[in-house]
């Protein structure tokens, strides 16, 4: 790792992490050349932090809280100069933060977890397995899930708690979603957000290093026209490409048992493709090693990327939103992560909230934003009753199955590689590929059932109204019907010894909650997934688990496999004993949505289709938590797109 100026646990940067050097979208050509304004307030300079924040040209990250605690900025500027604060240094937050202060913005992050850009845990992409081994890591919220009655699960809830968010912890798979279920925001009432306005953000955050002859014979490919060069989070296929040969064998077992073909790209689809994956990842040539491209690494720490304007405070966690009698968001309470007293900071124009689909919710709660009843018994004294904030959650309960590898192939790394790099080929299968003769009985169940999914969900306290459930009902079912959208995604792996299918339902009915239960803001809320509680996941799921086992037993699998390990329910198992299967080993993909959804306020929205908190004013929510329905993609992509839009949204406010 390269060397960081370090001065305790504050750091001014520059560092040379990475080589990209690119910047990110801006398409209402704020330009770089931007009013620039001078970031000088009188109050900072008694404190040393701010000598150096003054003596420096970078951005500046440290968890001394003097650089916040009732500061009240007074600045002069260019009348386009504005302060703007944004919470948590997650991917959006980072991204948003970046953007403003690039226009001479001056913005706080203020982020729970710390800042670790030399834990190799984070930065050594392979190395991502100790992530959970080395209590000096400390990324990871481990939230406990809870079943309806308030149980906990017995599987945590990963999600990252440092600078980078979870990008800092994350499985790095890079490809986008489809056009047809960016256009279905639009159809539930988002103007303005559809395919043809957020792919451009795609490929503007992206620094695509095409895979070269080697790699392309070991199984990456490219569609140049969908990805981007330009940007600076580095995406490629990992140096050598990962189990070459069981990429081939499986591709080969996935066309005999569900007719599909080794398509060339994942991010250029329609519907239903398989192909070999590549990453937020790059090979550094003098290191020796491949690294991260998190948010952090990518748009915080590179030298190129560094803001005068921009202060992360890490370590410190945001309580509640303040707001003045015109319930206009004046600034937020804070205080140390591990508890303590609480402060205050200004804001002069917005509160963003970037806390993610897990954290953001219960801000708004304690800031007495949500439901009556949830308010009430946590006793604080509600501000606007928005009953959407903390429902809809949504995420991908997976499991996987298994089989054993003869000894005689266990030593050959073109099978079995032991990098703890994500699975190497990901196959998205539509409802007819799934279910065979069985897809139209459940296209008709599907359409005919959209009321009382509905109903259902209002009555288990998931979504706030029927017409705004069935709405949501009816955009969802039309993508995996008629739109032939992937409702299956299953990822094909080898570890030691064994081959290794993992799968989930993509987009989940089922739907769950988060909500505080004390008004503590250093408590962390109870989060409530019911996983494979709506009858047509489990359908999924038991069809795609067992299908899954079939790949092994298929001619392509036989020259290398031992044995088919039953390492669930026998074959003839009823489709109750599969489910009950599924149910205790599956856990969370990590993929959370939906919590404070963007949709029209009357169909249980939180935000707008300009970000904003519905019943405030200058308060915007900028992260995962707004997207209203899972997507058939990993995240990170949609994120980026989404937070650099908002970015464009609340510069465009201003201007
Ligand atoms: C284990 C794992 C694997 C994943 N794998 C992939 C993958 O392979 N590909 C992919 O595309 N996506 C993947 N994702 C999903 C992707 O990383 C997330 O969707 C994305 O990072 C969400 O961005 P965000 O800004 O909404 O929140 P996050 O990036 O989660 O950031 C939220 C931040 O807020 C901070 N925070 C929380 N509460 C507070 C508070 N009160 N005050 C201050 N700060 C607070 C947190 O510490 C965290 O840093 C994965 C996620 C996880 C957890």
């Amino acid at each position: 790792m390269i060397d960081l100026f370090r001065r305790n646990s504050t750091r001014v940067l520059p560092t040379e992490e990475q080589g990209s050097s690119g910047t990110i979208y801006n398409p209402c050509s704020h330009g770089g050349g931007g009013q620039v304004a001078p970031m000088i307030s009188v109050s900072l300079l008694t404190s040393a932090v701010a000598a150096l924040v003054l003596s420096s040209q970078a951005t500046l990250i440290t968890n001394d809280s003097s650089v916040a605690v009732n500061q009240t900025f007074d600045y002069v500027g260019s009348p386009h100069f504005v302060r703007c604060r944004a919470h948590s240094s997650s991917l959006s937050g980072i991204v948003v933060g970046t953007k403003l202060s690039a226009q001479g913005y001056s913005v706080l992050l203020v982020e729970a977890g710390k800042d670790l850009p030399n834990n190799s845990a984070i930065y050594n992409a392979e190395l991502r397995g100790n992530l959970n081994n080395d209590p000096a890591t400390d990324c990871n919220w481990h939230y406990v899930a809870s079943d309806v009655n308030g149980f906990a699960l017995p599987t945590t809830i990963d999600s990252g708690k440092c600078v980078g968010g979870s990008t800092s912890i994350n499985g790095m798979v890079w490809y986008r979603p489809s056009a047809e279920e960016l256009d279905a925001f639009e159809t539930l009432g988002n103007d303005g957000w559809n395919s043809s306005v957020l792919f451009p953000y795609m490929k503007a955050i992206e620094h695509n290093i095409p895979p070269d002859a080697t790699q392309r014979v070991d199984g990456a490919n490219l569609i140049r026209s969908v990805h981007g060069f330009h940007g600076v989070v580095n995406v490629s296929f990992p140096v050598p490409m990962r189990i070459p040969e069981a990429q081939a064998i499986y591709k080969a077992a996935i066309a005999l048992v569900f007719g599909v073909y080794d398509d060339p790209d994942l991010s250029y689809r329609t519907g239903p493709v398989s192909a070999s994956t590549s990453w937020t990842i790059w090979w550094d040539p003098v290191a020796q090693i491949t690294r991260r491209a998190s948010a952090a690494y990518s748009l915080l720490y590179p030298k190129s990327q560094q803001q005068k304007t921009l202060t992360v405070l890490t370590q410190h966690k945001v309580a509640r939103v303040l707001f003045n009698d015109k319930m206009s968001a004046t600034g937020f309470e804070f205080g140390p992560a591990t508890g303590g007293p609480l402060y205050q900071v200004s804001a002069k124009y917005e509160v963003l909230l970037a806390a993610g689909s897990l954290a953001t919710p219960p801000i708004l709660e304690r800031s007495g934003i949500g439901s009556q009843s949830i308010l009430e018994a946590n006793n604080i004294t509600q501000l606007v009753n928005l009953p959407g904030v903390g429902l809809n959650l949504v995420d991908q309960p997976g499991t996987g199955l298994s089989a054993l590898v003869d000894t005689a192939n266990q030593s050959n790394t073109g099978l079995i590689d032991n990098r703890n790099i994500f699975a190497p080929v990901i196959t998205l299968l539509d409802i007819h590929q799934l279910f065979d003769d069985d897809a139209q009985n459940h296209i008709t169940k599907l359409e005919s059932q959209i009321h009382k999914r509905a109903k259902a969900a209002v009555d288990a306290g998931v979504a706030v109204n029927v017409e705004g459930a069935e709405k949501y009902f009816t955009v969802v079912t039309d993508l995996m019907t008629n739109q032939s959208q992937p409702l299956v995604e299953l990822i094909s792996e080898s570890y030691p010894t064994i081959m290794e299918s993992i799968f989930w339902p993509l987009t989940p009915l089922s739907r769950g909650t988060v909500h505080i239960n004390t008004s503590d803001p250093f408590n962390n809320p109870t989060i409530t997934p019911r996983f494979l509680s709506d009858e047509f996941d489990v359908d999924i799921a038991v069809k795609i688990a067992r299908r899954a086992r079939k790949l092994y037993r298929t001619q392509a699998f036989k020259p290398i496999i031992a044995e088919v390990v039953i390492d669930a329910v026998p074959d003839n198992s009823t489709k109750a004993e599969w489910a009950a299967w599924y149910e205790s080993t599956s856990f969370g993909a990590s993929h959370w949505v939906g919590s404070s959804a963007m949709r029209p306020r009357a169909d249980g929205g939180v935000v707008s289709a300009e970000l904003e908190v519905y019943g405030t004013k200058n308060l915007r929510v900028v992260d995962a938590s707004v997207i209203p329905f899972e997507l058939t993609s990993h995240l990170m992509s949609a994120v980026y797109a989404i937070s650099q839009r908002a970015a464009d949204i609340i510069l465009a406010a201003r201007s």
